[in-house]
């Protein structure tokens, strides 16, 4: 367009656009008044974006309008706190324009312009259009008005923050809240070789972190170090201050209110994570790993938290013919093929449905071999390689 038109010519644009089997990457809009239809939207990489020109096939006649919005193109990186699907959502503009994601996706916010639809891209991507998904404020509001569509329930936040009720922990407020960010901004994190080794939390109890703990330590000693105290009496080939420090309950009882970051009773023995002694560990240089409960995730952790997921039932039967667990009663006895099995599948459930937005890596644990060999190569990873952590670790706001 140029500078210098007339303020009384008519300022107009022919913009072709060529149309092939992709979707055109922009939506209309009608003015429900004056019944004129224009381009609400012009989706980022989209073919309407790319099209510079074409032999037409199709030709839009595009006013520009006098006040143009303001845009807002900063890249912004968040982590999807909720699932979405456009195809189940009546409000939004252009189904097919919509990007659906799950808990847990990074994406890329590219276009910020409109308050209720943003653009985004899901990493990592090899696609150069991006989607329609809802803004924060768009989701925050349906999240408002579902909540105020329930039938009143004063208990409802309570029972999320104890589904496992024997642990007393901080509560990540994500967990807690009725109304919780649709997204958590992320940045790129890379640690710094001179920087101490990120700390490494596997969870939950049960599905093997405890022997997958023991065998990475045992493996190199000097790189790897658990230091999480327990009252649980030592197994054979334990040794204090390994695979955890074994102590009595009177001691741990004494440790709990200051230095711990949680603390709870699994099946009948005290587990703790201990702030210092976690610092202790990363200080010397050795990489910390420690077992937490999954609504541990604080922001004095930071930890690159490991889901060690129990593989399907006939799997767990084959592989843990020969295991022995600790219960309340006995110290070391066989799996009971459904009791226990099944219990497990439930806590993975629960644990997923509550808190898979919040894991970095997620090991099946069926040939122990093969999960040690995942572990110790995303234990690395996790050290050497660049990760996304949430924003308020690297530039800390008022309320982190
Ligand atoms: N992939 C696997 N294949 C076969 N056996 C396994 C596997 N993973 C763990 N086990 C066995 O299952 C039993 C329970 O494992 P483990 O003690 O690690 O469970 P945990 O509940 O996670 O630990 P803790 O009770 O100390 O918190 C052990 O006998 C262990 O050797």
């Amino acid at each position: 367009m140029p500078e210098d038109l007339p303020d009384d010519e008519e300022a107009t644009r022919i913009v072709c656009l060529v149309k092939n089997k992709q979707p055109l990457g922009a939506t209309i809009k009608r003015n429900e008044i004056t019944g004129e239809i224009f381009i609400a939207r012009v989706i980022h990489g989209g073919l309407a974006d790319r099209s510079a020109r074409s032999r037409g096939t199709i030709m839009f006649k595009v006013i520009p309008i006098t006040e143009r919005p303001i845009h807002n193109q900063t890249m912004l990186y968040v982590r999807a706190m909720t699932d979405y699907s456009p195809q189940q959502d009546p409000t939004i503009p252009c189904a097919d324009a919509g990007m659906s994601f799950r808990r847990g996706d990074i994406l890329e916010i590219v276009d910020q312009t409109d308050t209720l639809w943003w653009q985004a891209k899901k990493l990592p991507s090899n696609t150069a259009c991006a989607g329609l998904i809802p803004s924060t404020s768009l989701l925050k509001r349906s999240q408002r008005e579902f909540w105020w569509s329930q039938p009143y329930q004063p208990h409802t936040c309570i029972q999320t923050c104890t589904t496992q009720p024997s642990y007393h922990t901080r509560c990540p407020s994500s967990s807690c809240t009725g109304l919780n960010s649709p997204y958590e901004e992320v940045v790129r994190y890379q640690r710094h070789p001179e920087d101490v080794h990120r700390l490494i939390a596997l969870l939950p109890s049960g599905v093997g972190v405890n022997e997958l703990r023991r065998r990475l330590v045992e493996m190199n000693p000097n790189i790897f170090q658990g230091p999480v105290p327990t009252t649980r009496a030592p197994r054979g080939y334990e040794e204090s201050g390994r695979e955890y420090f074994f102590i009595g309950r009177e001691v741990f009882e004494s440790m709990v209110y200051h230095n711990f970051l949680e603390y709870g009773e699994y099946k009948g023995n005290m587990y703790g994570t201990s702030i210092q002694s976690t610092r202790d560990v990363l200080n010397s240089g050795k990489i910390c790993v420690i077992d937490i409960e999954p609504n541990a995730r604080t922001h004095e952790l930071r930890a690159y938290v490991i889901y060690v997921k129990p593989p399907p039932l006939e799997r767990l039967r084959e592989t843990r013919r020969d295991a022995y667990i600790t219960t309340n009663y006995y110290v070391n006895r066989p799996f009971k093929q459904d009791e226990d099995f099944q219990e497990m599948e439930e806590a993975a459930r629960k644990i997923e449905s509550n808190y898979w937005q919040f894991f970095d890596h997620v090991i099946v644990n069926d040939e122990l071999q093969d999960s040690c060999v995942q572990l110790l190569t995303a234990v690395m990873k996790a050290q050497d390689e660049p990760q996304w952590v949430p924003a308020s670790w690297i530039r800390p706001t008022a309320d982190s």
